[in-house]
């Protein structure tokens, strides 16, 4: 984009710019632009610009972000869909609101690509690249940004958390915050609302961005409250349709009106049944079209002025104004990769990944075992459940965007009689670790947790990377986790885990295309020999955990040329730790791990401990990713940035065995060692 143009106006004589144009539907004074007719968006470079525009020109400036998107988003790819639905909602809030005195907070923080456009970030050339715009708020790139996490849900915690900070810090500041119908889905999200309600003097806006999706269709209690509120004529349309009406009455119209407006629940409840937001005690306004500015505004500043919490329901369209989304049922373009504009078909095909070889098995295991069962929260088809669910939609569970929910609900399937097979990002299972501990592990539940995404996955910044899930579950009792090699492992191992009727398994897998497959030359214990030393006294035991294999036998390779022999081994099932490792590490003068976790707490800190219990003092390096929070960037940027590559994992080992051998530089040893953390 084009640096934005300095926007000269002559307006009438006397006219004051207003500070905001707060009710778009009063008759608006028109300024008299000189500007060289230049795009809209290019000229605004902060939220305060939009208050000079006019109705049409909002108009126009909607068009021209959807277009700015669908251009942008197409060549990157990103959250095309989501975004296309919020133009109108994200300039009505930047109009009515004033960022960043007044905080606008994001739940997930997909849908900010107009947030950002409006404040002062439109080079979306490199979109979720490394050094390029995140696809969530960035405190790092903006002061209009709060909430970076990604995971759903916990909007409504930070603002209740920033309201009353205000109210402690006596600051008049506004707080609003969007969250989606699937994120309100998320129970925390009630435990917010539940706060949020008890308090009614301090002031809050809780935007719900209702598109009736999550990615497919919004399931749920919930889901159906509000669309009993979409469907119900509204309340707010029909006081406006009164007003008009008494306010050309004359006389007794606007005292009636007054009556009307000021009218108890009885009448909202007989028009448009408020229900549960009611029942909580907030304060409701909606159903609002979401792609009203003037609607908009006027039920923003009204929830604004209301001086209490406040839900302001906007009715949404997920894809709007883009063909190829809407026409997308499974979910009108959520995340889409690389895509021809004009059409929206993938530019590129990837080949066989990880998460279709899960779901074509998991196909033929629902086929086989009647007792085995799915669940989802709220990403059928990104984890791989599509096809189960067409086959059997009677033994799939969407539970919503409610992780903990599904995995107490597992075990309680499991108590049942059942096997269930619980499908989730890797990092969405962090916040349902106390339910797999407590719930499942404890009551000895067959549940198999099958995590997707596990590993550095880039892209989606720190918070979307899989790389806590082999450390924080490592402390389970019996729970048994396995870490596939390649396809054929993923299609063993799921079968293994569901073979346990007893305890917690888990499995889990790398985001995209799956590797080759990588077979097995041997086997010692329950462990699988990729890679023999060609000695019977090897130097290093190289421990491959899942689908770093490919990577670490060309470590092995590289350690051959310096003439150290290397065993390479995959454990398969990473916990509990096999008995043969501490037996084989004993043949070895090192031991090495490498694995795509955390190195805290990871395998390579586990397999350590059963060394040192079975009293073999073999010096073991380990290999994982540093305990900090990753900036976005492609995976491969990733793991060169944190060490987690062939060429920088053979140079540190060769300088440790060097050590070993006293032929060593304190200084190449040193670096090696501090270049880990
Ligand atoms: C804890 C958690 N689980 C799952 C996800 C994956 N996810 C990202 S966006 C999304 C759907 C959100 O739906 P909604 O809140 O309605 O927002 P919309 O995309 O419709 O604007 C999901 C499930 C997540 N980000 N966090
Ligand atoms: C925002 C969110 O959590 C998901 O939409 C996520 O971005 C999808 O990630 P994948 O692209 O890896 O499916
Ligand atoms: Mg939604």
């Amino acid at each position: 984009m084009g640096k934005a143009e300095r926007v000269t106006y002559d307006a009438p004589p006397g006219h004051v710019p207003p500070r905001r144009n707060i009710r778009l539907g009063q008759a608006r004074q028109q300024l008299y632009c000189k500007e060289a007719r230049v795009p809209l968006l290019t000229r605004i470079t902060g939220p305060r610009d939009l208050d000079r525009l006019s109705l049409e020109e909002l108009g126009r400036l909607a068009e021209e972000i959807r277009t700015f998107l669908v251009d942008a988003v197409s060549k990157t790819g990103g959250h095309l869909g989501p975004n296309l639905g919020v133009v109108e909602l994200t300039l009505a809030l930047h109009r009515v609101f004033d960022s960043p005195k007044d905080k606008v907070l994001w739940d997930t923080g997909h849908q900010s690509y107009v947030h950002k456009l409006l404040t002062g970030r439109q080079d979306f050339s490199k979109l979720k690249m490394k050094g390029g715009l995140s696809g969530y708020p960035s405190q790092a790139e903006s002061e209009h940004d709060v909430i970076e996490n990604s995971h759903a849900s916990t909007v409504l915690g930070w603002a209740d958390g920033i309201a009353k900070a205000n109210q402690v810090l006596d600051r008049d500041d506004h707080v609003v915050a969007v969250i989606g119908d699937g994120a309100l889905t998320g129970g925390m999200a009630w435990e917010a609302l539940n706060n949020i309600a008890a308090a009614k003097d301090r002031p809050l806006v809780i935007v719900v961005n209702d598109n009736e999706r999550s990615y497919a269709p919004t399931i749920g209690g919930l889901a159906n409250h509000l669309a009993t509120l979409r469907t119900t004529d509204g309340y707010e349309r029909f006081l406006a349709r009164t007003k008009d009406l008494l306010e050309r009455t004359p006389v007794v119209g606007r005292p009636l009106y007054d009556t009307l407006h000021g009218a108890k629940k009885g009448l909202k409840d007989f028009i448009a049944p408020q229900g549960m937001f009611e029942d909580l005690g907030l304060k409701y306004v909606g159903p609002i079209d979401g792609h009203d500015l003037e609607a908009l505004e006027s039920a923003l500043t009204r929830a604004k002025r209301f001086g209490g919490p406040v839900i302001v329901h906007c009715l949404t369209e997920k894809g709007r104004g883009y063909q190829p989304a809407l026409q997308d049922e499974a979910d009108r373009f959520h995340a889409v990769g690389k895509i021809h504009p004009d059409t929206g078909l993938p530019i590129s095909t990837s080949g066989a990944d990880w998460t279709s070889v899960f779901g074509e098995e998991m196909l033929k295991l629902g086929e086989e075992r009647e007792d085995v069962v799915a669940i989802t929260a709220a990403m059928l088809q990104p984890v791989g459940l599509d096809k189960f669910a067409k086959a059997f939609p009677d033994r799939v569970y969407d539970v919503g965007i409610a992780e903990q929910h599904g995995a107490v609900s597992a075990a309680g399937l499991a108590h049942g009689g059942v096997h269930p097979v619980f499908a989730v990002y890797a990092t969405f299972l962090n916040r349902a670790f106390d339910q797999v501990l407590m719930d499942v592990a404890l009551h000895k539940c067959g549940v198999t947790f099958v995590l997707d995404r596990a590993g550095v996955t880039g892209t989606d910044g720190a918070s979307h990377n899989g790389m806590w899930d082999m450390s924080i579950l490592q402390v389970v009792p019996g729970l048994r986790l396995a870490a596939p090699r390649d396809a054929d492992q993923v299609r063993a191992q799921l079968r293994e885990a569901v073979e346990v009727d007893d305890a917690p398994t888990v499995v889990r897998f790398s985001k995209g295309a799956v590797g080759p497959a990588v077979p097995a030359v041997g086997r010692v214990g329950g462990m699988d020999v990729l890679r023999a030393p060609g000695t019977d006294t090897p130097d290093v035991l190289l421990v491959s955990v899942g689908a770093l294999a490919p990577m670490c036998l060309e470590v092995a390779d590289l350690l051959n040329k310096q003439g150290i022999s290397t065993t390479v081994i995959d454990p398969r099932w990473v916990k509990p730790v096999d008995e043969a490792m501490a037996p084989l590490a004993e043949r070895h003068r090192v031991v090495v791990t490498v694995e795509d976790n955390s190195r805290v707490g990871g395998v390579g800190s586990t397999v350590a401990q059963a060394l040192r219990d079975a009293g073999v003092d073999v010096p073991l390096r380990d290999f994982g990713i540093p305990p900090r929070f990753l900036d976005h960037a492609s995976r491969a940027e990733v793991m060169a940035e944190i060490g987690l590559t062939a060429p920088d994992i053979a140079r540190q080992v060769t300088g440790l065995v060097a050590k070993l051998d006293g032929r060593y530089e304190r200084s190449e040893v040193d670096s090696v060692e501090a270049a880990r953390d």
